[in-house]
């Protein structure tokens, strides 16, 4: 195997073990994991068309993503400040406000393509 491909191949498992590690340390990410799979399972179960797929598995990717740069800040933040600092006090609290900003936008996605179906099907 080439030297380029191995470096790639160790480069994508320290990836995949970065967003193992994220999901087993951290109950938001293990939250997020299970709303994914609910949305998913109902987004099957609805038989929501192509462009809602889009806009389902966008709401999940945005959320998974502003999770994992999270976790990640929270961890540099640990290990820069130990101790009680104010400017990683503003660090965990804004990358906190990112996962809320996504969070956010994944409800209003799930309200708008999952609610019209759910609805119609509750009604019958
Ligand atoms: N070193 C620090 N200096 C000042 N405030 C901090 C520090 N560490 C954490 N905090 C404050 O405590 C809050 C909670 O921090 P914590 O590290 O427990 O993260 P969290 O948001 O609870 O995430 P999780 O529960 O997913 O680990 C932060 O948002 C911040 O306001």
């Amino acid at each position: 195997m080439s030297g380029w491909r191995s470096r790639e191949i160790h480069s994508f498992r320290c990836a995949i073990a970065g967003i193992y590690a994220a999901l087993r340390g951290e109950r938001h990410m293990q939250f997020h994991f299970a709303a994914a799979i609910a949305v998913v399972a109902a987004g099957f179960w609805l038989q929501v068309g192509r462009e809602d797929w889009l806009w389902l598995s966008a709401a999940i990717a945005v959320v998974w993503v502003a999770e994992l740069f999270n976790t990640a800040i929270e961890r540099v933040v640990d290990m820069a400040s130990p101790g009680m600092h104010p400017l990683a006090k503003a660090a965990k609290d804004t990358a906190a406000g990112a996962v809320l900003v996504t969070s956010l936008f994944a409800v209003i996605v799930g309200v708008i393509v999952l609610g019209p179906p759910l609805w119609d099907t509750f009604r019958k």
